[in-house]
């Protein structure tokens, strides 16, 4: 047991004695309005790849589908999903809870920047308040019928994805990765983390995984070839979809209207979400 020992198990990664060994110790209740059915974890070994974006995406897919979609963003010291959903009025509570953003096509957000009065005010919060924020966004928020939930994960292993884990009931993950990054240590890191948290991984997602030329529609790998797929079946998991480096996400992100993007990169993806239901 560490010297500065708080005995929230919840917060900490160190595999001590102490340690409650069962992941299910830690999960967290919903707040009692809520109706959440399906909850999916967006993760990626590091910032930047585009795991905002698949968690957008991701959403809006399933919401054209007819699926009532929500989008936690725990990713509370880079919360862009306000932004690439042009969300601009503030999250309210009452007595009984914190009540989401509701977005055009009526995707349900919560996210710090929607509390926030200053979007750009810096967020300089140590670990253990950052992992109780998005718990709170678990259990205070009330979550009224959703049948898919996306959670926008903090990037990498540490404390706060850990707490993510460990409070919010996971029934599986999207890996994002992108083809510069070192893919096999990626998911090496994502696999043992889902298997320690009992967390199924639903399969890895490509991000800017090439170009498209406008004029022969030839695909460009800037980054050379990819090796997702050997990846992937080396740990038994599928390829769920890959997604172009696109001018036009990057400007619909940009604008705030993500809800108008044309792309069939994850249809896939969305199909195996469905067959979890
Ligand atoms: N395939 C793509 N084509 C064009 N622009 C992209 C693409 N993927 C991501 N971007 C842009 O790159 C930026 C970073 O993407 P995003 O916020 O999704 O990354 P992230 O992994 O969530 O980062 P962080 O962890 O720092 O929040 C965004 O401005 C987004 O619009």
């Amino acid at each position: 047991m560490s010297e500065s020992c708080s005995h929230d198990c919840g917060s900490c990664s160190s595999n001590c004695s102490e340690r409650q060994s069962n992941p299910a110790d830690f999960l967290e209740k919903p707040h009692e309005m809520s109706n959440i059915k399906k909850v999916i974890g967006v993760v990626s070994g590091k910032g930047g790849v585009g795991k905002s974006l698949v968690t957008s995406l991701m959403s809006v897919l399933m919401n054209r589908r007819g699926h009532r979609t929500a989008i936690l963003d725990a990713d509370i010291t880079g919360p862009s999903i306000p932004t690439i959903f042009g969300l601009r009025e503030k999250a309210t509570g009452s007595d009984l809870g914190l009540y989401p953003v509701r977005s055009q096509m009526g995707i349900s957000v919560m996210s710090l920047n929607l509390l926030l009065e200053n979007e750009s005010d810096p967020v300089v919060w140590r670990g253990p308040v950052i992992a109780g924020t998005v718990k709170q966004f678990w259990t205070d928020v009330i979550w009224s019928d959703v049948d898919y939930m996306f959670v926008d994960m903090p990037p990498g292993t540490g404390d706060v994805p850990l707490t993510v884990f460990q409070s919010i009931p996971l029934d599986g993950i999207i890996v994002v990765t992108s083809p510069q990054e070192l893919v096999s240590m990626i998911v090496s890191k994502a696999v043992n983390m889902a298997r320690l948290m009992n967390v199924p991984i639903l399969g890895i997602v490509e991000n800017m995984s090439y170009v498209e030329c406008p004029d022969c529609k030839k695909q460009i790998k800037v980054f050379g070839e990819s090796h997702i797929e050997q990846t992937a079946a080396e740990y038994g998991l599928s390829v769920l979809g890959k997604i172009p480096m696109d001018p036009a996400l990057a400007k619909v992100c940009d604008a705030g209207a993500v809800e108008l993007f044309e792309g069939d990169w994850l249809d896939s993806a969305a199909d195996k979400l469905e067959e979890l239901a």
